[in-house]
């Protein structure tokens, strides 16, 4: 693995800006730098001050309250869908614990999940789950209409896809290591989504993401900062202009870690737009995705590298050998 750098060299850009509406200079020029961030790191930082720091607690009190669960409690089946639920206690990732929640920007989402895990009721934890959720939804939508508007194509289009994307919301737990332990809280990966709006949520560092040079830089932790990573299924849509994100999670912290991460992908087939496809830029995938055909091709093969993941199930030159 290559060597850490120090500063943090991701971009930041602030979407709490009260100018931050379309058509205004800010949100053009917010607009190209979102883009060419995405192409050039895979992610970008946005600053939003939307979320205080009561919603944080609150959220941080409810993932603590789910992970001291029974483990016969937490390791419920939630959902048919894929990605759902806990995960954890695994022999390779000792630090690491996860909870899925599917539909956690709908009231319902939250309750039928809290019903499950606690049948007498739990408001605290289904309230505060749905508002942190809406509020990283919004950066998610965001983000998505700055990427089609720059890249061009019909704002329509970038409105279905949000109408018709499903959500989870991931929460992540790691605990500080022991002396021989290895620091690894999180293998490289890219995620299987459009787009994922990471929050280092008790402001410990630990997230890292791969540069194209091959060396892995730190995103600095603060309450207002939410790392917008693209997923393998914005890499396809973009024709490859956008990267789909490396990155881990390293823990030199020396307290318990939490981090959240909202996760999008497409209930409805998506086309690359004939917007992102000329001589400079020919096709590289299959015109049309299939998200959810995407997921199981994943969770058959188990393929890691994101790269020849996609050129195996999409890339229209690839040649099985
Ligand atoms: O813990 C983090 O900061 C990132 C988690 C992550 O990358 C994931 O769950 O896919
Ligand atoms: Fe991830």
């Amino acid at each position: 693995m290559g060597s850490e750098t120090v500063s943090q060299i991701i971009p930041v850009v602030d979407l709490s800006d009260q100018n931050m509406k379309p058509g205004t200079d800010t949100w053009v020029s917010a607009c190209n730098v979102v883009k060419t961030s995405l192409e050039d790191y895979g992610c970008f930082v946005a600053h939003y001050d939307k979320i205080g720091k009561e919603l944080c607690d609150n959220v941080i009190f409810g993932i603590e309250e789910f992970f001291k669960l029974p483990l016969e409690t937490k390791a419920q089946k939630i959902s048919d869908r894929p990605f759902h639920g806990y995960s954890g206690q695994l022999l390779t990732l000792p630090l690491y614990e996860s909870l899925d929640i599917q539909d956690p920007l709908t009231m319902l989402g939250c309750q039928i999940f809290t019903q499950i895990i606690w049948p007498q009721g739990n408001n605290r934890f289904c309230e505060s789950f749905n508002e942190y959720s809406k509020l990283l939804g919004e950066l998610d939508h965001i983000a998505k209409r700055m990427v089609f508007e720059s890249y061009g194509v019909d704002t329509k289009i970038c409105e279905s896809l949000i109408e018709s994307s499903n959500y989870l919301i991931r929460c992540l737990k790691y605990r500080t290591r022991e002396m021989d332990e290895n620091d690894l809280g999180l293998t490289p990966h890219s995620d299987l989504t459009i787009i994922s709006v990471v929050h280092q949520l008790n402001n410990l560092n630990g997230l890292q993401i791969k540069l194209k040079n091959g060396e892995w830089t730190e995103v600095e932790a603060s309450p207002s900062s939410f790392v917008v990573l693209a997923g393998d299924a914005f890499t396809i849509w973009s024709n490859g202009r956008i990267r789909a994100c490396e990155h881990r999670v390293i823990m030199n912290a020396t307290k318990t870690r939490y981090a959240a991460a909202l996760f999008s992908f497409a209930s409805k087939i998506m086309e690359i737009p004939e917007e992102l496809v000329n001589e400079e830029h020919p096709l590289r995938y299959k015109p049309t995705f299939d998200h959810y055909d995407y997921l199981r091709f994943f969770q058959k093969e188990k393929m890691k590298e994101p790269i020849s993941r996609m050129e195996v199930y999409c890339g229209i030159n690839f040649k099985p050998k």
